[in-house]
């Protein structure tokens, strides 16, 4: 029933991409073709096998050699390569990609959406350009010159038409620096990954030459999921310390109740970890030591998003602009894990002492698993969503 998951394994192979053949891509709840895909194990997979061996020329990249983190037009190129994949009819993987949900990440959703979310998240008067952390709870980045508006102006001359939708998908789709067919139907899981990547694409390994290889950590049972983590993987090091919940809603489109949960509110200064305690109740875990001001700052947002769904969301949808039913579902989603997450905070902080140290750091305070070390001249850790701090602007 899902011929282009099959059709898309069949062309790896023929292609020459090695793929474990105790491996299953089905839906994650078999009962409901909605849900997301996942691959699954057949059979019993040892620690260490092979699950995929992905060719370079299989690959979409920015372009045809291996080329580095740093290099400033990668995401543009990686856009144009993914539209001339689209319109070759032989490629099985873009034809994947193109059955893959359309404007589902808040940086593509209609402007009146974006709106409503920016206007939700700003924790002052709504500025009239773009917000910074200090302004806006999380995820940043997203409202009036957002990253699609930033693409739009930064891919000026690359022949990137943003009226066809398609081109837009591209977009969207486009990961830098290369979409990896196979290696991107893992899904997320926040506890932890059972697989690992044999080759490191941002050490400047020759991806080209070996093929993008993953691996499984640990032997894994029949019928069980073979999982990545997003966030708390071993190779996205960049996203080790500051990717919480809500970059996963800005990043990956998904607002769930999947613990654990990490949330890091710049303007409060408070960052904190969600997960199921011994009870099976959901516990807050301070990952900062929170201060009074910061808690009082996050008990006024706590009136301020009430009083923003009073307003907003018994107003009804039809009257606010074309935001269609599938924003206007995650918006509100997003608002209640915001509230709900928010409060289990104010009032975990009961119990803790509270302290003012934060305001007495610097903009690295939230800095606790990580550090800001430099590769290719850029900080791994960085406070704000699609900002790249220079090195020596740190
Ligand atoms: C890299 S793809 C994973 C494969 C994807 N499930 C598919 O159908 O092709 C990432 C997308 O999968 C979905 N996803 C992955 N892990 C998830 C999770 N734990 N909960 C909900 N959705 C998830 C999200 O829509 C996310 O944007």
């Amino acid at each position: 029933d899902d011929a282009l998951a099959t059709e898309l394994v069949e062309w790896l192979r023929t292609n020459g991409a090695k793929i474990h053949d105790g491996l299953a891509i089905r839906h994650v709840d078999p009962s409901d073709p909605t849900s997301p895909r996942g691959v699954f194990a057949t059979r019993t997979i040892d620690e260490g096998e092979v699950l995929c061996n992905i060719p370079w020329d299989l690959m979409i990249t920015p372009g045809d050699k291996y080329t580095s983190v740093d290099d400033s037009d990668e995401g543009c190129r990686a856009i144009v390569s993914t539209i001339e994949a689209f319109d070759d009819g032989t490629n099985a993987y873009a034809r994947y990609l193109l059955g893959q949900p359309r404007r589902y990440l808040p940086d593509f959703w209609s402007d009146s959406a974006r709106a409503l979310l920016s206007e939700m998240l700003a924790v002052g008067e709504l500025a009239a350009g773009p917000m910074t952390e200090r302004d806006e709870l999380p995820p940043h980045g997203i409202g009036e010159d957002g990253f699609l508006d930033w693409l739009v102006k930064d891919c000026e001359g690359f022949g990137i038409d943003w009226t066809n939708e398609t081109h837009v998908h591209a977009g969207e789709m486009a990961d830098f620096p290369y979409l990896v067919p196979f290696y991107d139907m893992f899904n997320h899981n926040g506890k932890g990954y059972n697989i690992a990547h044999r080759y490191n694409p941002y050490s400047g390994e020759r991806i080209d030459q070996t093929g993008y290889e993953v691996y499984t950590t640990k032997s894994i049972e029949a019928g069980e999921e073979l999982l990545n983590s997003y966030n708390r993987c071993n190779i996205c090091q960049e996203q080790y310390d500051w990717f919480g919940a809500p970059e996963m809603f800005a990043e990956y489109g998904m607002v769930n109740g999947d613990m654990p949960q990490m949330f890091l509110f710049d303007f409060a200064r408070v960052k904190f970890e969600l997960d199921h305690g011994a009870d099976g109740g959901v516990e807050v875990r301070f990952l900062v030591p929170p201060s009074e001001k910061g808690i009082g700052l996050l008990e006024g947002q706590l009136r301020r998003l009430a009083d923003f769904a009073k307003e907003r969301r018994d107003r009804g949808r039809d009257d606010q602009g074309d935001i269609s039913e599938y924003e206007w579902d995650m918006i509100w989603r997003y608002h209640a894990m915001l509230q709900g997450a928010i409060s289990l905070a104010v009032n975990g902080s009961a119990k803790e002492e509270r302290t003012d140290e934060v305001w007495s750091m610097d903009d690295d305070w939230w800095v606790k698993d990580g550090n800001t070390n430099m590769a290719a001249g850029y900080a791994w850790i960085y406070p704000n969503l699609h900002q790249n701090l220079a090195s020596e602007e740190l």
